[in-house]
């Protein structure tokens, strides 16, 4: 006779599985679990005991039933994955059933006799879904559902009526020296402590001013890398952005970076002509050179405003607050004061007293002291609160940076933050999303890449490709953006988001993988920071030396025909650490191998700060005297190039092999 596992055998007497082990191991008979098999013997020791409980037993096991039981018991014992009942939180009755494959009203009456009183429509709690598994013979497995941990949509609806004005949120940025810094503190200085007098300024990451009974609000860290660092994290906090051009200086790289990160961030811009007291000052310059990137001053015909000033002498900063708030009455900018807060994490640390202290800033909503919150892949409540000048304060509205205790970790700058009814549910929505990053941080984000491009064209979810352009002179950069702006497969447009002279830097990255672009070097290598930072975003660099190669190679992806049978491998990196000139020979480089290994058939590239100089052969390696196929990492060599001898002490020498792409 076939043999019986022990939840059958509880089954068909009505008892529970655990009732059974512990009744057969009461019998001196040793067995785990329900899903062990029990001997005929052990069957009628059983039989002893639960006889009577059968008389009463109307329940008899279904035609199917028996079947399942037959086609199981022959099979050696195991934990079966077929006996895993996978559900998510607030599985209902009904649900649990289908699942069970049995009737709703067989669950109900079952859970009755253990004491839960449910209906069909009913949510079960963790322990009674369990518990209704084992009865039945299966074990159950809690998944977690990855749109509950999607905090978006836990932020309370906006009910229209109830909007209402709120102060903008401004980001100054512009290049090195411009007078960021001094603007910040110049605003901080003449604004807020005339209004709050005695007030100790804290630094929070952002503060708040009054002007003429309006409010605004300053993100306290200039710089365009700290905003689109936020922004590829999903926040978008700033409103408007400052564009600092000192007078006596004009359009410098950085500001050209800035607008870019502003307009692909789409939030405008004033510009702010600083360092008018100068004696070389000339804003009609910073005019004329803004117009080349479509800011066009009013009196010239265009709808930028240019606000000229002296931030160090505190001339100008009144204009320029009325401009902000100008700006921000056109945006409408609005929000309501009276709902469950929801914002963004500007800064956040951990303190030795006071544990993790997170700044955020309110986005809408009011937040308040007590408020149970979910932080990023944090969670708590909040415990004290206080404002820029260091007050505490018990409830903050819209567009008000607040500092905060009283989460369980420290979150990052740029973290969502949303405020929930009630603590439990924070709680467990916070335990869901710590465990997602875990799992996230094994994963791989999925951001656009050449190879998939086609997939993602078809599939619709591309309709416009953002790309970067990096070049070793501003002629190239123009003509390759150029070039490939024009590239068009069917209707799919390519934006080239920003262009840009040297080495490709981590900003570039950063600006890739908030605007879900890729990244075209042409002559120019990322730096190490930047190739740190591409790995992480998972940002596709593409490098180049030939023009039309690059453009080709984008056209190939868009048209999802991309050669995907070679693919060129960084072997390794050499320092120039000396250099020899040899009359017959030419230049030896005396180098030292800082990452991987050269090899003497490997290709080479010569890079000078940053930029590409050379690409060929390898003519000759040698370690001292011999000759030597390869030299690995941290030992030294003698290399000559074919056909290139202006080395210079301090070039990188780039291996490369190409090698064949397995698919
Ligand atoms: N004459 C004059 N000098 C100014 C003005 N604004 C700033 N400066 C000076 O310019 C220099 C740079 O100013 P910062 O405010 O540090 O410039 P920044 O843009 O913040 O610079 P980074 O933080 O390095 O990006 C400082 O020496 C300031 O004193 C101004 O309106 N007039």
């Amino acid at each position: 006779m076939a043999k019986v596992r022990v939840y059958e055998y509880a089954k068909q007497h009505n008892v529970s599985s655990k009732e059974v082990v512990k009744q057969l191991n009461d019998m001196g008979i040793n067995v785990s679990n329900h899903m062990t098999t029990i001997t005929d013997e052990e069957i009628a020791k059983l039989d002893k005991v639960y006889q009577s409980n059968d008389q009463t037993d109307q329940e008899e096991p279904s035609k199917t039933d028996e079947k399942e039981s037959e086609t199981i018991v022959d099979e050696p014992e195991q934990p079966e994955k077929t006996n895993v009942i996978k559900y998510t939180d607030g599985i209902t009755v009904t649900e649990l059933a289908e699942k069970l494959k049995k009737d709703t009203t067989d669950l109900i009456k079952k859970l009755m006799f253990s004491g839960v009183m449910a209906n069909k429509n009913q949510a079960l709690e963790d322990e009674a879904v369990e518990l209704m598994c084992e009865e039945y013979g299966y074990e159950a497995e809690k998944e977690i559902e990855v749109e509950k941990t999607d905090l978006l949509q836990y932020i309370e609806d906006d009910n229209e009526a109830q909007l209402k004005e709120r102060p903008p949120v401004v980001t100054i940025m512009g290049h090195v020296d411009h007078g960021k810094t001094t603007l910040l503190d110049s605003i901080r200085k003449t604004k807020v402590t005339d209004v709050e007098a005695g007030g100790i300024t804290q630094h929070i990451g952002a503060y708040q001013i009054r002007n003429n009974d309006k409010k605004i609000s300053f993100l306290d860290t200039p710089g365009h890398a700290a905003f689109t660092s936020m922004r590829s994290r999903g926040a978008q906090v700033t409103d408007i952005a400052i564009l600092v051009v000192a007078a006596d200086d004009g359009v410098m790289p950085q500001t050209v970076e800035a607008i870019n990160h502003a307009k692909a961030a789409e939030v405008p811009i004033i510009v702010a002509v600083n360092k008018m007291d100068k004696e070389g000052a000339n804003p009609d310059r910073v005019m004329q050179e803004l117009t080349e990137y479509e800011l066009v001053a009013e009196d010239w015909g265009g709808d930028t405003i240019f606000v000229p000033m002296s931030a160090i002498k505190g001339e100008g900063i009144d204009d320029l607050l009325e401009m902000i708030l100008l700006v921000a009455e056109v945006e409408e900018l609005k929000a309501n004061a009276n709902r469950r807060a929801d914002g963004t994490v500007i800064e956040a640390e951990l303190d030795k007293g006071r544990g993790p202290v997170a700044s955020l800033l309110v986005q809408n909503g009011s937040l308040k002291v007590g408020d149970p919150i979910v932080v990023g892949h944090t969670f708590g409540r909040v415990r004290a609160m206080v404002n820029d000048l260091g007050k505490r304060i018990n409830k903050a509205g819209p567009s008000t940076p607040v500092e905060i205790t009283g989460l369980n970790d420290v979150p990052q700058a740029g973290d969502r933050f949303v405020v929930f009814e009630d603590e439990k549910k924070a709680r467990q929505i916070g335990e869901l999303r710590q465990q997602k990053q875990i799992e996230e941080r094994r994963g791989s984000q999925s951001k656009v890449s050449l190879e998939d491009l086609f997939e993602q064209i078809k599939q619709g979810d591309i309709k416009d490709i953002n790309l970067i352009v990096k070049a070793d002179v501003q002629g190239s950069a123009e003509a390759l953006a150029a070039s490939l702006k024009k590239i068009d497969v069917e209707g799919v447009k390519v934006n080239i988001i920003h262009t840009g002279v040297g080495a490709i830097k981590e900003s570039d990255i950063i600006l890739a993988s908030a605007s879900n672009a890729i990244v075209i070097g042409f002559n120019v290598r990322p730096d190490n920071n930047a190739k740190k930072s591409a790995e992480k975003e998972n940002v596709d660099v593409r490098l180049h030396r030939i023009i039309y190669k690059a453009i080709e190679e984008i056209e190939a992806a868009m048209q999802g025909m991309l050669d995907p049978e070679y693919q060129e491998k960084v072997i390794g990196q050499a320092e120039v650490r000396e250099t020899f000139k040899v009359s017959k020979i030419g230049t030896i480089a005396g180098s030292y191998v800082i990452e991987g290994k050269i090899t003497r058939d490997s290709g080479v590239r010569v890079i000078r700060d940053g930029v590409v100089i050379f690409e060929g052969e390898i003519d000759s390696l040698k370690r001292y005297k011999d000759d030597v196929k390869e030299v690995a990492t941290n030992y030294e060599c003698g290399i000559t190039l074919k056909n290139f001898h202006d080395i210079k002490e301090g070039d990188v020498f780039e291996c490369f092999i190409m090698e064949e792409i397995k698919r």
